[in-house]
């Protein structure tokens, strides 16, 4: 499962999860991304940071692990890397890329995406607020592709960060760990906030 992580939130945890029993996977590898090039309309917190809260995050699941090919790797991340070289850690794994609706429907622009479906099956599951059905999968490979109905969790990376920035808690919303790192290193101190709060 790719993501920017900024910060990893139980939306993206509870999605790991379904899909690893949905499809009886032997492990989900998280991959931070190093420069996600379509996001840099912000400034991303640096790669060890969300490395990091990845990896807290994940501790306590022996059926997780998370990967660092992305954020070593230089230049922006394209998903195509990421399964070449996930395909050359794990030659015998059947690789199976998770996202939410959002990415899901993004995929047409991603780099070479044509040749992504020969290296994975892509799973795309249900998030509020971003719509996820065939139509989404107009002009890709549907037999490469399927989409999972997962429990809806409203929460976004974009959300928490301004919640912080805001002063309001992220408690519950991402993993003890997490609220935890981000208060030690002052992450999304600066955030703006999505409106004037009452002092
Ligand atoms: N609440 C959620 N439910 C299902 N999938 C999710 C959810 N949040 C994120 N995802 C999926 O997880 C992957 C990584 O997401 P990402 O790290 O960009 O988080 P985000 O919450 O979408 O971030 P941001 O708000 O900064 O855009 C993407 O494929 C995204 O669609
Ligand atoms: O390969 C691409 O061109 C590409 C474009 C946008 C996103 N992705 C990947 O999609 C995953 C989710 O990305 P994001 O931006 O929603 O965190 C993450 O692994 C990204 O590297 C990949």
């Amino acid at each position: 499962m790719g993501g920017t992580f900024d910060p990893i939130h139980h939306g993206h945890l509870v999605a790991a999860s379904e899909v690893q029993a949905s499809f009886g996977l032997d492990e989900v590898i998280f991959v931070p991304t190093g420069l996600p090039w379509q996001k840099l309309d912000r400034q991303v917190s640096p790669a060890e940071d969300r490395y990091l809260m990845t990896v807290i995050a994940t501790a306590s699941n022996p059926l997780f692990e998370v990967s660092r090919v992305d954020i070593d790797r230089d230049g922006p991340t394209y998903t195509i890397d990421t399964l070449r070289d996930l395909s050359a850690a794990h030659p015998d794994a059947d690789l199976y890329f998770i996202t939410g609706a959002d990415a899901m429907a993004a995929l047409l622009s991603w780099r070479d995406h044509d040749e992504l479906f020969e290296l994975a099956q892509f799973v795309g599951c249900t998030r509020p607020g971003h719509e996820l059905d065939e139509n989404s999968l107009v002009g890709l490979p549907v037999d490469r592709i399927t989409l999972l109905e997962i429990p809806a969790l409203a929460i976004s990376s974009t959300d928490c960060r301004e919640r912080v920035g805001a002063g309001e808690p992220v408690w519950y919303l991402v993993p003890d760990g997490v609220v935890q790192y981000i208060a030690k290193h002052g992450l999304y101190a600066s955030e703006s906030s999505k409106g004037p709060h009452p002092s």
